[in-house]
């Protein structure tokens, strides 16, 4: 009976020493485990009288509570110092960490919103192959078998009458062969040039706008261009036409927008603007009336409808718009670019 009894004190005198969990379980298979000092006085009690045994019992079951007691609240209290000491440099004051937001593509965001101006003034976004023929991407567009926009330096051939469209006017000629006027359409994409230096690439991304009815003139394609300059480059935006000429379209204009960086100052703090090489005007885009050969070519009555047309370089814009020098950051993908813009 005395030797259980002072199994409680030494037991707790053990766990004095035991620091850490592993010691305490040290401790628990000491006392409690097979071999344990417990299980020892247990077996002696078979040599006991039995009028003792009950008595004896007893303790035993107690004293295993009482251990198993001790032991318990010693592995608990070791394993709340562990997770305190592992949190010890944890400060909860400090702000956490924000999540990683993603971005869009400078060329997406330019795409949208350009896409976003034009639609809110009733224009509808086709979409169509990047595979084309050479009727809907060049003879449509005025542009006969021997024209030299057709020439194998600039133009990437699948087959001899098969391309990568060179520019976005064929989902245009596709559009008008598949439905009658009133036609007002934005055709934003992909383009392929066979074209490659520092400010080239051979993939590019290009919008035009397209407009047919029976009544329009240059100064509908003016205020729709005028605003949307201003909606993309800020309301002080000024724009001015050159002439300029395209095959598909007669009269064709060049459209210049004043300088956003200096403001079609040609200068900033006595400091030649680099950006507009001092003019003030930067070229933003091309445009004009519709050539009659191409309504022709579609189907398209000229003497009954008009139209005008008009051609951006996305990359071009996002270059302007966002101050980016080098055009081969739009294709190189390091994040620290493209997570600068949302
Ligand atoms: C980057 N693009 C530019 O500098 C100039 O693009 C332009 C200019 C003028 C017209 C067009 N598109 C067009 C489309 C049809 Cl279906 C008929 C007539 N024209 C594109």
């Amino acid at each position: 009976l005395n030797d259980l009894e002072r199994l409680a004190g030494e037991c707790e005198s053990a766990l004095g020493q035991a620091s850490s969990r592993e010691a305490v379980e040290a401790a628990r298979v000491e006392f409690l485990g097979r071999k344990g000092r417990l299980a020892q006085a247990m077996a002696a009690m078979a040599q006991l009288p039995p009028e003792a045994k009950p008595a004896v019992g007893k303790a035993a079951n107690e004293a295993k509570a009482r251990l198993t007691e001790l032991l318990d609240a010693a592995l608990a209290e070791r394993e709340r110092a562990a997770a305190s000491l592992a949190f010890a440099d944890f400060d909860p004051t400090v702000p956490g960490r924000a999540p990683q937001a993603g971005s869009l593509h400078p060329v997406t965001l330019v795409m949208e919103e350009v896409c976003s101006i034009l639609q809110r003034l009733g224009f509808e976004v086709v979409a169509g192959p990047e595979v084309e023929n050479d009727w809907n991407n060049f003879e449509a567009l005025n542009m006969p078998p021997d024209h030299p926009a057709r020439d194998m330096q600039d133009t990437l051939y699948v087959t001899d009458s098969i391309l990568l469209r060179t520019h976005t006017s064929p989902l245009q000629v596709r559009t008008m062969l598949a439905q009658k006027p009133p036609v007002a359409i934005i055709a934003p994409g992909k383009v392929y040039r066979r074209d490659s230096d520092l400010t080239h690439t051979p993939m590019f991304h290009q919008i035009e706008g397209l407009l047919v009815d029976t009544r329009t003139s240059m100064s509908d394609l003016r205020g729709i261009l005028a605003h949307l300059c201003r909606e993309l480059f800020g309301a002080d935006t000024r724009i001015r036409f050159r002439p300029s000429f395209f095959p598909f379209t007669e009269p064709s204009a060049e459209v210049d927008i004043s300088c956003s960086i200096c403001k079609g100052q040609g200068s900033c703090k006595g400091n030649p603007c680099r950006v507009c090489k001092t003019t003030g005007w930067l070229e933003i885009l091309g445009c004009g009336m519709v050539d009659p050969n191409v309504f022709s070519a579609v189907g398209y009555d000229p003497d009954r409808y008009v139209g005008w047309a008009f051609g951006m370089g996305v990359e071009r814009i996002a270059m302007l718009k966002y101050g980016i020098g080098d055009l081969r950051m739009f294709f190189e993908n390091d994040l620290r670019f493209l997570g600068q813009f949302y």
